[in-house]
């Protein structure tokens, strides 16, 4: 289909008969951020391994730019940009020229470095060694690295994982601006909100199974059968009542007393989600 920039179909990878992934599903358009989201050992790097060519699947078939992951090869490179934590960057170089290294051998045009230096925030740090750059900083240059050459589709794993709230905000943002350009962005994380925040659709994966997927807003609707509200009185208190006859009656009461000042809707986080499919938590 036109614009579908990845498509899994039915994939399963084992490692020496151990089964890490499950008959996975999903599909990545242009312009369109996809989270594959899972607690520690879900499957997550594995399954960006077998999208950049870097694993071979077990079962099943999955296409990046139509090209079946059997075939891919080096060229791909060209195509995509990956975000993993051991990205190659070069610590005895400066910021500057670890880019303006992988722009030769991207063929990027050396104007592009400055203009991507200033969109990620390192432009003032350009001459510092890698090495001298904080854990957020390092980030940025890996991201920036990783979309020198304005490639098609990001791949990103765990991207803030680790990063102070500011500079996790930078990366979304630009996360966000990428996406409005028409990149279509592979994203894996722990994070629930970072997952609701960025992604149009996310797999919630377990055990190496998907065990929901679609729109964050999709699944948290869907798990919203007991709806709950948060009411707070005017002496402080705050109840967390559902639409049961016990708490109707209890709400009736206090409307009539005229004790409420405020009520909200209690609607799950995509981490509630997560737990009531799996009964498990993130971490
Ligand atoms: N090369 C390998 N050989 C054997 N088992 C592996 C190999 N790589 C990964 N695994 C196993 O596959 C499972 C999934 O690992 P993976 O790294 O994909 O998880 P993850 O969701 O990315 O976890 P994390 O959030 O900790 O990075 C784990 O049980 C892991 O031990």
């Amino acid at each position: 289909m036109k614009n579908e920039y990845i498509r899994i179909q039915h994939i399963s990878k084992e490692f020496h008969s151990t089964v890490v992934l499950k008959d996975l599903n999903a599909v990545l358009h242009k312009g369109e951020i996809l989270g594959f989201l899972g607690p520690s050992g879900a499957g997550k790097t594995t399954t960006i391994k077998i999208l950049t060519g870097q694993l071979k699947l077990t079962k099943g078939d999955a296409y990046v730019l139509d090209i079946h992951c059997d075939n891919i090869d080096e060229t791909i490179y060209e195509q995509i940009g990956i975000v993993t934590d051991n990205s190659g960057i070069y610590e005895r170089m400066s910021v500057y020229d670890n880019l303006k290294y992988f722009s030769k051998i991207l063929n990027v045009s050396k104007e592009r470095i400055d203009v991507l230096l200033k969109r990620v925030g390192l432009f003032e740090h350009k001459m510092k060694l890698a090495s001298q750059l904080s854990k957020g900083q390092k980030q940025r240059l890996i991201l920036a690295r990783a979309i020198l050459h304005t490639p098609k589709i990001l791949f990103l794993d765990e991207p803030t994982s680790g990063l102070d709230p500011s500079t996790a905000l930078t990366i979304h943002n630009l996360l966000l601006e990428l996406k409005h350009e028409g990149m279509a962005i592979f994203l894996t994380t722990h994070n629930m909100e970072e997952a609701t925040k960025l992604c149009d659709h996310v797999a919630l994966l377990n055990e190496g199974v998907i065990v929901e997927y679609g729109s964050p807003k999709e699944l948290c609707i869907k798990h919203n059968q007991e709806k709950k509200y948060k009411v707070i009185l005017n002496d402080d208190s705050e109840h967390i009542l559902s639409n049961k006859a016990n708490d109707i009656e209890k709400m009736r009461q206090w409307l009539l007393e005229d004790k409420v000042e405020a009520l909200h809707s209690c609607e799950p986080t995509l981490e509630d989600v997560f737990i009531h499919v799996t009964g498990r938590g993130l971490n």
